[in-house]
């Protein structure tokens, strides 16, 4: 029996991030609502509480010590400031934080000197203006940023870029070098012992991250070619080698990071692998 507290972690309840942390919380193993309305849900077998929270939220609650972990954007976190701590990235919802303005001619980043910026994340707008040692007013707005220039609130904007779709079609660039590379990730206290479940989640996490990123190749080869095969499939410490019953052949297994695997099997092929197959990887802890 675990007499531990149940781990409490908090989830986005909307957003962009939202729909893609339930999926791989599900991926991991875990229960999660089926009913968007939900704001709590206990997963008994695992042990653990989820919250659905505001991902803005999130590094406040999480910060406070209410909840012991959370999924929210490196943007976000760092735009509270709160007292979380990044604990690992999640490969999802990766954006840049940037700069941009009118693209009616080239900004450059010492212009915003005295200007107006407008933002929904004036914490980290404010710091990179620090840091720069560069004065300008902050206004800060809860979202549609884009439109505060055309609406004459503001100058310049700092804002969340995926596509850069949004910013075309207000007829704007970027400038500068991005602000931040955000991505989703998961946040904690310090002080949050990995001895409550935190350590766990972090490896079923990892695991999903792994299955998701890597395939496993499997292909026969000729016995002297095992060496220069094994330089092109490394795997993630050494390829698995078995004896075929076809003379002087073997069977090698490694696994292969996804976006290389097609460049992989052509390598393989020209080597003189044959029967070269890849397969997903539903599940792994490594
Ligand atoms: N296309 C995107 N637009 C905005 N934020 C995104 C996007 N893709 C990923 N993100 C990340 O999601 C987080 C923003 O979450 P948020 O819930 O505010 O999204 P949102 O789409 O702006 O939601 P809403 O507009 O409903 O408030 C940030 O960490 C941001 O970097
Ligand atoms: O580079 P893109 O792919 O166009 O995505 C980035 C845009 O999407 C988000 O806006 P959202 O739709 O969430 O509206 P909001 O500004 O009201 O939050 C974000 O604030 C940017 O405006
Ligand atoms: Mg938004």
């Amino acid at each position: 029996m675990n007499d531990r507290p149940l781990l409490k972690i908090a989830v986005p309840n909307k957003g962009s991030l939202s729909e893609a942390a339930q999926e791989m919380l599900r991926e991991a193993g875990y229960r999660q609502r089926s009913d968007s309305k939900e704001l709590v849900l206990t997963d008994v077998p695992n042990h653990v509480e989820f919250y659905y929270l505001r991902p803005r939220d999130i590094a406040v609650y999480v910060g406070e010590g209410t909840l012991d972990v959370g999924i929210t954007g490196r943007d976000m976190l760092l735009d509270s400031g709160a007292a979380a701590q990044e604990v690992m990235p999640l490969g999802f919802g990766a954006t840049r934080f940037r700069y941009a303005a009118p693209a009616d001619h080239q900004w450059e980043i010492a212009e915003l000197e005295g200007k107006r910026i407008a933002t929904s994340y004036p914490g980290l707008v404010k710091a990179d203006l620090a840091k720069r040692g560069i004065e300008a007013r902050l206004i800060k707005l809860d979202g549609a940023v884009e439109s505060a220039i055309r609406l004459g609130v503001a100058d310049a904007i700092a804002d969340v870029v995926e596509t850069g779709r949004t910013l075309r079609q207000a007829g704007m660039d970027v400038f500068g070098e991005p602000i931040l590379q955000s991505e989703a990730i998961m946040i904690k206290r310090e002080d949050t012992p990995s001895e409550n479940g935190l350590a766990l989640l972090q490896r079923r996490l990892s695991g999903v991250l792994v299955a998701r990123n890597y395939v496993m190749m499997d292909y026969d080869c000729p016995e002297e070619l095992v060496d220069r095969a094994s330089e092109v499939t490394p795997g993630l410490e050494s390829p698995t080698v078995s004896p075929l019953a076809r003379e002087g052949w073997v069977a090698v297994r490694a696994m292969v990071k996804r976006s290389v695997a097609q460049a992989v099997m052509d390598d393989l092929w020209e080597l003189g692998a044959r029967a070269i197959l890849v397969t997903d990887i539903a599940a792994c802890r490594l």
